[in-house]
This record gives structure tokens, sequence and C-alpha cells, in this order.
């Protein structure tokens, strides 16, 4: 990305060096390792944010103005872009939600923050080569293994993090900084620091004003998959969050359900007939209950600055939330490689994403549309779990991310070959048109 006098902020993705592989995001858990103090990456992701908090709030490139994208001040044309054009509350805001465009313009968002972060570390010279490989981690909250739990690194208020090595090569103390992933604090207002289920009815506001975070109630909160709009009778309810992620990834194969509850609304749950989940459940309504289990959505448990769009984009944990969102668009995309905008969708897939520049191959700045971003390889980034391996066809490739889909994701969904639970075609069995893994024992014998 680069930024020039008058011109507009240029989002191109972090290059990548003629020859060199497409590096991955990483899954954050595993990348922030459980010592982060020994870690190059974590130490120069941390570096690069704590920066990108100290730029003054009115450059354009300053963390408030790049989190004011997404939601409030509002009103405000950011980078002297076209203005915010959807409505939320009695203001203006850019992110576009209940529509189709949903995961397409929060794809080059994310790109901006991974570029600002790039950009911007420290210690760039002495880790180059951890520095060219670093991709804005994600944030898998759905993956059985994590059982909800919020990764470490998000929760002490500092953090020791590594310093380059002694000229020797060996490791030295490392430094204790204030952690910039605990908390966004904003310097003048009231409501200063950003919270996660700490904002309680009836509590004073110099009790939460300066931020505070409560991680069992985000754990409790996604193991309780209490998701909106869902008849009691439903088998969603009581489905953990890896249940959902297997179903929209296996069995929404059009882009109109699965990108937006714009184009595939919730419907009400008291409602009958009850209608089927294939025909409501998108990207963004999962999205949306995520933003809710992290950031608190009950007034008298807490609620927090993720819950509400406006704030959302101030706590950091937005940015891995996100990136996972996308890696999920990454995923589904994969598996459904014709999928896309139909030809009379409106949005459509050449509306504009504003306020996201872009520098064009031909030259031209113009901003990103859907259809430019429909490949996210093209901007220097890729998933861990969606490397190519050598020599594989696209057919073999994708049989293998459906695998990986089912393995990963499919657990306590009820499928067919539940050997551990010894029940068979238990599944929903109105969707036919899935393919499964089965045993195949192969004997050689002499006779
Ligand atoms: N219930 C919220 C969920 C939510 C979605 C967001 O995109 C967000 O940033 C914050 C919260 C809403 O749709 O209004």
């Amino acid at each position: 990305m680069q930024s020039e006098s008058k011109e507009y902020v240029l989002i191109q993705g972090i290059e990548v060096p003629k020859g060199q592989p497409i590096p991955s995001r990483q899954e954050f858990t595993k990348w922030a390792t459980e010592t982060p103090e020994t870690s190059i990456q974590v130490s120069l992701f941390i570096r690069a944010l704590q920066k990108f908090y100290d730029v003054p709030y009115e450059k354009t490139l300053s963390f408030f103005q790049v989190a004011g994208i997404h939601g409030y001040p509002g009103d405000l044309a950011w980078d002297d872009s076209a203005p915010p054009a959807h409505q939320r509350g009695s203001k203006m805001i850019y992110c576009t939600h209940n529509l189709i465009t949903f995961p397409t313009w929060h794809r080059p968002y994310m790109l901006l923050f991974e570029d600002l972060e790039f950009h911007s570390e420290a210690d760039k010279k002495a880790w180059t080569d951890e520095a060219a490989k670093w991709r804005l981690p994600y944030w898998d909250w759905a993956i059985p293994s994590s059982k909800g739990s919020v990764p470490d690194l998000f929760k002490p208020a500092s953090v020791n993090i590594r310093v380059p090595s002694a000229a020797d090569g060996s490791l030295q103390k490392p430094e204790n900084v204030s952690n910039p992933l605990y908390k966004y604090q904003l310097k003048w207002a009231k409501c200063s620091g950003t919270s996660r289920w700490g904002i309680k009815d009836g509590v004073p506001e110099e009790e939460w004003s300066n931020g505070i975070n409560n991680y069992n109630s985000i754990t409790d909160a996604i193991n309780l998959h209490n998701w909106y709009g869902v008849n009691p009778d439903d088998d969603l309810l009581g489905r953990p969050a890896s249940d959902l992620v297997y179903r929209l990834l296996r069995s929404v194969p059009e882009w109109k359900n699965f990108s937006s509850t714009g184009t595939n609304p919730v419907p009400d749950p008291d409602k009958l007939p009850h209608i089927p989940w294939e025909q409501w459940v998108s990207l963004e309504y999962l999205h949306n209950n995520l933003h809710g289990f992290i950031g608190g959505n009950v007034w008298a448990d807490g609620i927090g600055h993720m819950q509400n769009v406006p704030s959302a984009a101030f706590d950091p944990i937005f940015y891995m939330h996100h990136a996972n969102i996308d890696r999920l668009l990454a995923l589904w995309q994969t598996v459904n490689p014709d999928s896309w905008f139909e030809s009379d969708a409106s949005p459509s897939a050449t509306d504009k994403l504003t306020p996201f520049h872009h520098k064009f191959a031909s030259g031209k700045v113009d901003y990103f549309n859907s259809d430019n971003v429909r490949d996210w390889t093209n901007f220097g980034y890729t998933y861990d779990v969606l490397e190519r391996k050598p020599d594989e066809t696209d057919e073999e490739y994708i049989k293998r991310i459906n695998v990986y889909i089912s393995t990963t994701y499919s657990s306590n969904t009820g499928d067919v070959l539940l050997g551990d639970q010894g029940k068979l075609f238990t599944g929903d069995l109105k969707v036919t048109d899935h393919t499964y893994d089965d045993y195949l024992i192969d004997v050689l014998y002499d006779r």
C-alpha cells in the first residue's frame, strides 16, 4: 500500500517478491504460541499495532480513522473518498451489512489493516525474513480443540515480547510492553477503553469507561451458541459454532444465500411453518452471532464494543475475527468455484466498495469492486489451510479442502459414519449432495 500526497490511499496487498510463495495468514492461537516472548512475528505485530495506535487521530492512516471507517464517528468521508452511504441509527457509515457485498467489502478492509501493520513495524531490517512472511492472523473461534476460549495473547494488559538477539546470536531478556491486543484506548473520551462483556446495566460509568474484559463470558457464549432467530424446536440450537461453520460451507451453494442476511433473511422463529436452516443461514448471520458472543450481548451480564456495528472495529479483536470471516469466505469460494453474484444482483459485482481505492495494472486508480477482490491471492496472501500442494489438480484440491472442512468442523453434526458414537445416518437426510469418505481395506496375500 502507498499513500501519496493529495492522492488516495491505495490498497494493493503486501507485495510478494517474484518467484516466492504467497505467505499465509495463520490461525491466531497456534501463531501466538504459548510463549510469545520467543516469537519474532508476535513481537513485530505487537510493536506495529502500538505504533499504529500512537499515530495522531487527525491522520488518515491513524488507527482511530481506520477503525472509524467501519462505523462511527459516521457521516464523515474517509481519505477524501465518496461519503459513507449506509444508514446506521441517525448516521451514515461505510460498512455494508445486510447486503451481498458484506463479504467483499470487508476483504479490502482487512487488507488495509494488514498493509498498515506490515509497513509500520519497528525492527524490519533485523527481522526481514519473518516480517516478509507475516500476514494478519485469523482467530478460528469454531475450531473444536479451542473449546471456545479466547487466545491467551488477547488477555493480559502487558506482555513480554522478543527483542533482537545479541551480537553472538543469543536470546536477550524479553521486553515488557503494554499489550495493544488487550484493548484500544482513546486519549480524550470518557468511554475510552474498549470492553468485552464489561459494560453493565446500572454500573457507574467510572467503573467500565477504562475498559473491562470478561473472557469466561465469551467462552460461555461461544459454547452455549444461543444463535438468534432460531426456533426452540430447531436442531440448530444446542449445536456448536463448528457445526454451523460446517453446514454453511457444505450446504449453502449460492452466493445470494451464502453472502448476506439481506438476501437470506433470518425468519421469525415463532412463525409457522419453520423454515429449514439451509434457506436462511448465511456467512453474515454466523458473523453477526459471533460479534455478540465476543463483545457481549446481555445488558445484565455486560456488553462491549464488538457487539455494536458503530464501535466494533475499535476493538483490535475485530481484525482477527474478520480475517477468519474472510477465510471462511475463501474456503467457501474454493469449494464453490463457480458461485458468485448473479447477473441481475443488487448490489452488483461491479458496484464500488467505497472508500477503498486500488491502483489497477492499467495504472488507473479507482475504487475496488467485488469482482476485483474475488481472487484473494492477487493481494499477497492466502490461508494456511488453503495452501496448494505442488502438482495437485483443481479437482484434487477441491476434494482435499472439502475433506478438511468435514474433518475439522463436522464433529457433533450427526453426519453419517459417526464411528465413535456407533451411529449411522443420523444426519439431516434432506441434504443430498454430500459425499462421504468411507473405509477401504486393501488386503494383499500369497496364494
Ligand atoms: N447484531 C449486530 C451484530 C454485529 C454485526 C457487525 O457487523 C458488527 O460490527 C457488530 C455487531 C448487528 O447486526 O447489528
